[in-house]
């Protein structure tokens, strides 16, 4: 299914883009003073083409710092007189949005937990009908594509045209590297679906810390992630939120150099006539493959007629044990990845075990 939803490119709303959508600023506004001098150091590099700072910060535990509230707002118009970036926040029910509206914030988008709730995007959306802001919607806390488009649709449905996916990663079940493992397959998901609709990427909250930053960052350029939102505060250390994920703007600066900026296609008549050579053997390939697949049913089902002549089981589990152990041994002699050569034997001996019962079953 694909959703042809009218929604802008990012270069309508901000014509002079000549690079990835970069929107840095803290995590938090804390103070006046803070607010400016982040944004006065970010405004120089020239990469940065959005100001971000949060105002009302969602916590998962009562007691932690809450944000500064309503007052941000105002330091936020003031970044925007003094740099001439556009500015925004997240907002996490009506009221805020209508307080961000009110502001005149060109940004505003929809944090994770909120995404989750269809509620909420709603109440969100209703008072968002006739602006013109730029909104943002991360991912909901859970891998779920469905919750994450259904926020997109309502957003959309509102009206607003100027919409901009965020990956921010995905609450894990168990200690990981990241803070929020990121889960490509679920932005490839949304792409597919979406394919209009801009999607950048937030490795600041996948990573938690700022080591993984670059890392993060240039895996978003490399699946062609249209941007990147990172948080960048003047003082990292007494930052009074995500203090281990924050940079300050000269190490922003740094990872941004490093990175290699990735394109849909390259202007290069060689580049696309090698392209298209290799993407036909691995067209052959593939029929290949099926046609060998094909081969195999037929065997299995030939197998599954003996087994229910001879009333035997279709589930052999130590055929089954020791054909995944010689694949995936022979799978790493190829050099193919182990967990890569498991799930495809997992899913072909599923399928096998499949029409293997279904020939038992079947009425005569
Ligand atoms: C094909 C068979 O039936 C099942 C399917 C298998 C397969 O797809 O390779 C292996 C073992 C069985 O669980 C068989 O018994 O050999």
């Amino acid at each position: 299914m694909t959703l042809k939803l009218d929604i802008n490119p990012i270069k309508a709303w901000l014509p002079h883009i000549d690079n990835p959508l970069l929107i840095a600023g803290p995590c938090s506004l804390e103070s006046e003073k803070q607010a400016l001098d982040t944004a006065g150091l970010l405004a120089k590099d020239k990469r940065v083409f959005v100001y971000r700072g949060g105002v009302w910060k969602p916590r998962t535990r009562p007691g932690s710092f809450e944000g500064v509230g309503s007052i941000g707002l105002s330091w936020l118009q003031k970044v925007k007189e003094e740099t001439g970036l556009p500015v925004g926040t997240e907002v996490a029910n009506a009221q805020h949005t209508e307080e961000a509206l009110k502001a005149g914030l060109d940004v505003i988008w929809i944090g994770a937990r909120s995404t989750a709730s269809p509620f909420v995007v709603q109440e969100i959306a209703d008072v968002l009908k006739g602006s013109s802001a730029v909104v943002m919607i991360k991912n909901p806390v859970n891998p779920d594509v469905q919750l994450w488009m259904g926020a997109i649709e309502r957003v959309h449905q509102a009206g607003i045209r100027n919409i901009v996916a965020i990956h921010r990663g995905f609450t894990p079940f168990r200690e990981t590297k990241y803070r929020n493992y990121p889960n490509w397959k679920t932005v490839i998901e949304l792409r597919r679906t979406m394919p209009n609709l801009p999607i950048i990427c937030d490795p600041s909250h996948i990573a938690g810390k700022r080591e993984y930053l670059f890392e993060i960052s240039q895996k978003a350029f490399d699946m062609g992630m249209e941007g990147l939102m990172l948080e960048s505060h003047i003082d990292p250390s007494c930052a009074m939120s995500d203090a281990a994920q924050q940079v300050t703007p000269a190490d922003l600066g740094k990872i941004l150099d490093k990175l290699v900026i990735r394109y849909e296609s390259a202007d290069n008549p060689d580049f696309e006539n090698r392209l298209d050579m290799l993407r036909n053997r691995i067209d052959a390939i593939d029929s290949e493959l099926l046609e060998m697949l094909s081969s195999r049913v037929e065997i299995v089902k030939e197998i599954g007629a003996y087994k229910r002549d001879n009333n035997v089981t279709a589930l052999q589990i130590n055929r089954w044990t020791q054909l995944m152990e010689n694949r995936v041994n022979l799978g790493k002699k190829l050099d193919l990845d182990e967990t890569f050569v498991k799930i495809l034997f997992q899913l072909i001996h599923e399928d096998s075990v499949r029409m293997q019962t279904e020939i038992m079953d079947e009425e005569k």
